[in-house]
């Protein structure tokens, strides 16, 4: 496949940019300089659902870490909804993560001594401005929504990954966040279980139009998605969009991984 076959051409139409990346490098190091990030732009609209993949230590991450405003920018410019978090203090930032964006993370990053339900109203908690009744209604209602309605009660360690996962997911979304940032979500879980959660994000993407950044490493994770940006040496290389076909998708981004490394599982 050429590069200009990969960058697909179809016009695609995303509404008002939920994130933007205006030549944003990142650099690591002061003796040891290691530049993750090169000169890197991208933009994903309001309610998309996209993927970033790309070879193991390609910046996959740091440009997620970017996006959240955890890191900041060597040179260049990020927008967040329209938000630079360079223009924040830390502790705006902070209360701009916790009330605009929602993470999920591979390792789901639950907190153990809580129960499932006291971990999805998590945010809520710490938000402090509904009552105890109220949220615990919304979590109920959010955790029916992802099938996990009945290990509310549960500790973290008596729920299967899968089970936890969607908890992951249902406090990363409990407080109606503008943009979910997911780094390889699907990663500690078998297939099935992986299938599901890639389900919920389509679904909440399509039912409720959360814009989502997945980072993955996995081929069929990504084919759930709408858009895949393949990051090689910390720029873009190129990008897919899906068109109606799953697996014909997933066959494009084997495609593309076998051209520029990066495992597809
Ligand atoms: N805190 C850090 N200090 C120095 N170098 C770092 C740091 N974090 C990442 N790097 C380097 O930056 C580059 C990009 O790393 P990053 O984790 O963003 O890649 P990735 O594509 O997410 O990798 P993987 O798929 O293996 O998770 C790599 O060379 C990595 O070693």
């Amino acid at each position: 496949m050429t590069e200009t076959a990969m960058r697909n051409t179809v016009t695609h139409e995303p509404g008002p940019a939920v994130v933007s990346l205006e030549g944003v490098s990142k650099i690591y190091g002061d003796t040891v300089r290691v530049k993750a990030v090169n000169q890197l732009s991208l933009r994903i609209g309001a309610g998309e659902l996209v993927a970033i993949m790309g070879p193991s230590g390609s910046g996959k991450s740091t440009v997620l870490n970017l996006v959240a405003g955890i890191l900041p920018v060597t040179s260049g410019t990020v927008r967040v909804g329209g938000q630079n978090p360079a223009d924040l203090s830390e502790e705006e930032a902070a209360v701009f993560r916790r009330t605009r964006l929602g993470f999920v993370f591979q390792d789901f990053n639950l907190v153990d001594t809580l129960t499932i339900q006291e971990n999805i109203m998590l945010p809520l908690m710490l938000a402090a401005n509904e009552s105890p009744a109220r949220m615990r209604r919304r979590s109920r209602a959010v955790a029916e929504q992802l099938g996990i309605g009945d290990v509310l009660a549960h500790r973290v360690h008596e729920v299967s990954g899968g089970q936890a996962q969607r908890a992951a997911i249902g406090r990363a979304i409990i407080h109606g966040p503008q943009l979910l940032l997911a780094d390889e979500p699907t990663g500690n879980l078998d297939s099935a279980a992986a299938q599901d959660v890639m389900r919920i994000f389509s679904d909440l993407n399509e039912r409720r139009g959360v814009s989502t950044i997945v980072v993955t490493h996995d081929a069929r994770t990504a084919s759930w998605c709408k858009r895949v940006v393949f990051i090689k040496d910390g720029a873009v290389h190129s990008e897919l969009y899906r068109e109606d076909d799953r697996l014909a998708f997933y066959d494009e981004i084997l495609n593309v991984l076998k051209l520029i490394g990066g495992e597809g599982r």
